[in-house]
């Protein structure tokens, strides 16, 4: 497969995506503005469980477009349950999305507010699929749980993560990241809103059931700031490109979707 022909730039960013992957049009594209006075409520939903205690990350990886973590998915140590989910989806990888200084950078915003940064814990759905590749085209494939950072003060444990940002650098490193449990970023409760939704990044598909936790968890500017070292172009490449503003601006509900709410 040719490397990707898409970024966040103004030729090749959010606007232009439709061109190869027309399902940017499609009538469940994620993020978007959710609303919370508008989500429903729906009494037969119940809490989110995190069944990260045996979870084995492998590495950590610039891959042109965000930093991912990713983890060993070849059995059920590591699932996200319960809430809207049918089965135990599995942990495959984690990364985020920034802003530039001081800009916002999520992706899903609440009320037309947008925070600082969005983490992404993607999780597939092992028992109905044989992979992530198949998941991941499947409406029930892919369980996404979305995080947002909120700029304050420093978070004790995302140090773990910023202070190797250096060695992901450029697009294509990796590098070892072993023992990572990726429970030590969660905020003190996890109450959500869920929809069904997209990837937020080509190819955009509509697999996923998005699950979004309603309290940010605050990090420092300085944190922050770490992962605008990351470039989006690898060591080679004489443009340097600084990694930020890597986000999709929300996209329109359409026909969809009650956004629901537990909390
Ligand atoms: N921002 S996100 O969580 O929606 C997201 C987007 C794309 C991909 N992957 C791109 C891809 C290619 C074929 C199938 O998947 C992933 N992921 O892999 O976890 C997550
Ligand atoms: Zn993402």
């Amino acid at each position: 497969m040719t490397g990707d022909h898409w970024g966040y730039g103004k030729e090749d960013g959010p606007s232009a995506w439709h061109r190869h992957y027309p399902v940017a049009k499609g009538s469940r594209q994620s993020p978007i503005d959710i609303i919370p006075d508008e989500a429903r409520r729906d009494s037969s939903l119940g809490p989110i469980f995190l069944k990260y205690d045996r979870c084995t990350s492998l590495s950590i990886a610039n891959n042109g477009h965000s930093v991912v973590v990713e983890f060993d998915d070849s059995d059920d140590r590591s699932v996200i349950q319960g809430g809207p989910l049918d089965n135990p989806y599995r942990l495959k990888q984690f990364h985020f999305h920034w802003g530039g200084k001081g800009c916002e950078g999520s992706e899903h915003t609440v009320a037309g507010v947008g925070y600082a940064s969005e983490l992404h814990l993607v999780h597939w759905n092992a028992v109905k699929y044989t992979t992530y590749e198949d998941a991941a085209t499947a409406p029930d494939g892919l369980a996404v749980l979305g995080i947002f950072l909120e700029q304050g003060d420093d978070h004790r444990w995302l140090h773990t993560i910023t202070d190797v940002l250096y060695m992901v650098k450029f697009k294509g490193s990796a590098t070892n990241f072993k023992g990572f449990n990726p429970k030590c970023l969660l905020p003190s409760n996890l109450h959500y809103w869920t929809y069904l939704g997209s990837l937020t990044t080509p190819p955009l598909h509509e697999s996923v059931i998005w699950i979004v936790l309603k309290e940010p968890i605050v990090v420092s500017e300085k944190q922050l700031g770490m992962f605008r070292i990351l470039q989006f172009s690898g060591e080679e490449e004489d443009q340097r490109m600084r990694m930020e503003n890597n986000f999709r601006p929300p996209q329109p509900l359409k026909e969809r979707i009650s956004v629901v709410v537990h909390d």
